[in-house]
């Protein structure tokens, strides 16, 4: 009998969520990055285990919301959530039970009603092992978890247990997805998120935050190679200069780095196109959400 059904990684921004999503997809869907909030929208990723197929939501981080977008973020984060099979809560060993993590336990009282939720201490290559007992103690009092996993997303531990136990909890039925393929994720959102990746390293502090990358045109030519326009989005002028850099030298950089990158995730030649364009005001722009995958609503 097989089974399938959506799981949703749950936590605060820099939880983990994407390195876990990529141990247990085993392939690289979700952009993982050192800066906080890169992941801009619900990228699932497919895991087959035994018999399972398992559907992870991969929403973004949870944490107070200031501005509209952020609001949109949160309110989708929630939303994977609510729509999944199964959520696992995704905490920091060393940080323990920050305003976040209370907040978010706040919110799953609601959420976790009628679902399994599970608790996964990730980071515990930061932390002693009596840390750790005391954190799962501590967590297990505020709130009823279904199981508890102790791992290491970036070294690998305790990833493969976490699946197995994911793979017997989501519902029996039909896979949703044909087995070859590992994430349903658009390949021009992916090819975006690597150039976005890339922006994101390269320019630190200096990254103007509301910076979004889209793929315009992707063209398969005879040769086996493809050719990948994106538009760099910036909401003013001045920010266009910091993108493109001291003769351009930034944006190069970037377009380099992101190209191979492509070439060796597709598999063949990449040509990639880059142009930086100035679009005002499209945090506000209520449709950007909804590309994005976004549920926005005014006010929520
Ligand atoms: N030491 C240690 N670092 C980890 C581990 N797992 C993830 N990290 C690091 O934690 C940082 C954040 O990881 P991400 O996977 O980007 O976190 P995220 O929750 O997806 O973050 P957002 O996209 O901002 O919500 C990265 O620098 C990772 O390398 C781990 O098991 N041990």
């Amino acid at each position: 009998m097989t089974r399938a059904g959506f799981v949703a990684l749950i936590g605060e921004p820099n939880a983990g969520k994407s390195t876990l999503l990529n141990r247990m997809v085993g392939a690289k869907v979700s952009i993982v990055t050192h800066k906080v909030q890169t992941t801009r929208a619900r990228i699932r990723g497919v895991a087959m285990q035994d018999d399972s197929q398992i559907v992870f939501v991969d929403t973004p981080g949870l944490f107070q919301p200031r501005r509209r977008l952020d609001r949109a973020m949160v309110a989708a984060a929630w939303g994977g959530a609510a729509d999944a099979d199964v959520v696992v809560l995704l905490i920091e060993a060393h940080r323990g039970v920050t305003e976040g993590v209370e907040r978010i336990l706040e919110g799953l009282t609601d959420i976790g009603k009628g679902r399994k939720v599970a608790l996964a201490i990730n980071k515990i290559d930061r932390v002693q092992s009596e840390v750790l007992l005391a954190l799962t103690k501590d967590m297990n009092e505020r709130y009823t978890f279904a199981e508890t996993f102790m791992i290491s997303a970036e070294k690998g531990h305790g990833v493969q247990a976490l699946r197995e136990w994911l793979a017997k909890e989501i519902p029996e039925g039909p896979w949703l997805y044909p087995e070859d393929q590992i994430a349903d994720l658009p390949m021009r959102m992916i090819a975006a998120e690597m150039t976005r990746e890339k922006l994101t390293l390269r320019l630190h502090q200096e990254l103007p935050y509301q910076m979004t990358v889209e793929t315009e045109n992707w063209e398969e030519r005879k040769d086996g190679s493809a050719r990948i326009d994106q538009v760099i989005y910036v909401i003013r002028d001045g920010h266009k200069g910091i993108v493109l850099g001291h003769k351009g030298e930034t944006i190069k950089a970037v377009s380099k780095a992101a190209r191979e990158e492509l070439n060796e995730f597709l598999g063949r030649k990449v040509h990639l196109f880059l142009q930086v364009k100035v679009r005002p005001n499209w945090l506000d722009d209520a449709e950007r959400y909804s590309e994005m995958g976004l549920d926005f609503k005014d006010g929520a």
